[in-house]
C-alpha cells in the first residue's frame, strides 16, 4: 500500500476541525481504532498524512469479535496496512464469540481501554462519522431519549463514560475522539476510492434484522426521498446543537447539586436534599438534578417514572414520601429537605 500523499479537502477540513476544536493534542500518542471499514480506513489515512504537521505518535488497533468467518482475513488486511505504513499494529481475538451486538461493543471498548493503557496511549480514536450520527440521533429520538441521547455521538469524552462498566480507574484517563463528526459516509467512500485504498465490507451491515441497518438502508434514504435530500446534514447539525446545549445544562446540574445535597459522611451517598432551593430553579434542573442523585441512590439506571416521582417530592405537603426505588431507598419530605432513608434497603 502506498502512501503518497495528495492534498484533498478532507485533509484541510480535518485539519482545521481539529484545530478549531483542538481535540488531538500535538505530539500526542494515538491508538486509532480500525475495523478495515471505509470510515476507519479513510481516518487512518488522514491521519498519517496529517501526522508531519502535529507530531503524533500513531497506533493502529484492530478488536476481532469473531463474528465473521472472515474477521481473521479482516484482520490481516489491517496488519499489512499497518506494516505498510510503518505503524505498531495491536488485535485482539475474543476468546468466546459475543452473543449480542451489545457484548461485541463492551468487549471492544473493554480491549481498546486495555490496549491504551498497556502501550501508554492517553487518546483513542474512532471513525464515527455525520451519517452515524444522525442514525443515532434517529435511533435515540425513535426510543424514547431526552437531550442526552439526542446529542448523539459527542467529539470526545472519556472512555469510562462511553461504558461505565468499565473499570473506572483504567478508563477515566483515557479520552475517546471522534474527529470525523463532520464528514458523511458518502466522502469517506468516495475517498477511499480515490485513493485506491481497499476496504473491508462488514456483511452484517446489510442485515436488516439489526434496526440500526434499517435506519440506515431504508429509513434514511427514505427521507432523503421523501422528505428532504439534506436530512443526514440537518440531524447532524440537531445533535451538534444539542450537544453544546446538554454541556450548559450538565455545568448549571452540577453546580445546583453540590448546593442542594448533603451527604453521607462514610458512604459519600446523598442522605438529603434542600427542596427550598430546588423549588426555586427550572423544571429542567429539577430533572437532572433529580435524575443525577437517583444515580446515586439506585441500584439501576433511573428511568422516567423514578425522576418524576422524585421531582413531585420538590413541592409536595410535608411527610409525603415515595414508594422505594430499585434497591429499596425511600425518600420523604420532612420540612424543607428531602430525606432518603436507606435503612430499608
Ligand atoms: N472491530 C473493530 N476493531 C477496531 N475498531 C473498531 C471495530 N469496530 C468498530 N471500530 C471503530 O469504531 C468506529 C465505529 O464503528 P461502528 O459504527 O461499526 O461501531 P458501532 O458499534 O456502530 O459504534 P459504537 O462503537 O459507538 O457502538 C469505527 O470507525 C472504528 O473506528
Amino acid at each position: 500500500m502506498s502512501n503518497s500523499l495528495i492534498w484533498t479537502f478532507l485533509h484541510s477540513q480535518l485539519h482545521q476541525t481539529l484545530r478549531d476544536r483542538q481535540l488531538l493534542p500535538q505530539s500526542q500518542r494515538l491508538l486509532v481504532a480500525v475495523s478495515g471499514g471505509q470510515d476507519s480506513v479513510c481516518l487512518l489515512k488522514l491521519l498519517l498524512d496529517l501526522q508531519p504537521k502535529w507530531g503524533w505518535e500513531l497506533g493502529v488497533v484492530y478488536c476481532d469479535h469473531r463474528w465473521r468467518s472472515d474477521s481473521g482475513a479482516n484482520g490481516d488486511y489491517i496488519a499489512h496496512l499497518a506494516e505498510s505504513w510503518q505503524l505498531p499494529f495491536y488485535r485482539r481475538v475474543a476468546t468466546e464469540i459475543p452473543n449480542s451486538e451489545a457484548t461485541a461493543r463492551q468487549w471492544r471498548y473493554q480491549v481498546l481501554a486495555e490496549i491504551a493503557e498497556e502501550y501508554h496511549y492517553p487518546v483513542i480514536v474512532t471513525g464515527h462519522t455525520k451519517s452515524d450520527r444522525a442514525e443515532t440521533l434517529l435511533y435515540n429520538l425513535i426510543r424514547g431519549s431526552g437531550s442526552d441521547g439526542l446529542q448523539a455521538l459527542t467529539w470526545q469524552r472519556s472512555l469510562h463514560l462511553e461504558s461505565p462498566i468499565l473499570k473506572p480507574d483504567l478508563t477515566a484517563s483515557i479520552q475517546l475522539v471522534r474527529p470525523l463528526l463532520e464528514i458523511s459516509r458518502e466522502q469517506t467512500g468516495q475517498f477511499c476510492q480515490e485513493h485506491h485504498l481497499k476496504i473491508w465490507v462488514d456483511t452484517t451491515n446489510e442485515d436488516l434484522h439489526y434496526a440500526r441497518n434499517r435506519i440506515r438502508q431504508e429509513l434514511l434514504p427514505y427521507l432523503q426521498t421523501h422528505f428532504n435530500p439534506q436530512v443526514e446534514s440537518h440531524l447532524a447539525q440537531t445533535a451538534e446543537l444539542l450537544r453544546a446545549e446538554v454541556d450548559y445544562l450538565d455545568s448549571l446540574t452540577e453546580t445546583l447539586f453540590q448546593q442542594v445535597v448533603v451527604f453521607e459522611k462514610e458512604s459519600q451517598k446523598p442522605l438529603k436534599i434542600n427542596r427550598l432551593i430546588l423549588r426555586q430553579t427550572h423544571e429542567a434542573l429539577q430533572r437532572r438534578v433529580s435524575r443525577k442523585i437517583l444515580q446515586q441512590v439506585m441500584s439501576k439506571t433511573p428511568n422516567f417514572e423514578h425522576i418524576e416521582k422524585l421531582k413531585a417530592l420538590i413541592s409536595a405537603p410535608n411527610c409525603s414520601q415515595t414508594d422505594p426505588f430499585p434497591g429499596g431507598v425511600i425518600a420523604f419530605v420532612d420540612k424543607e429537605w428531602i430525606v432518603f432513608n436507606f435503612k430499608l434497603s
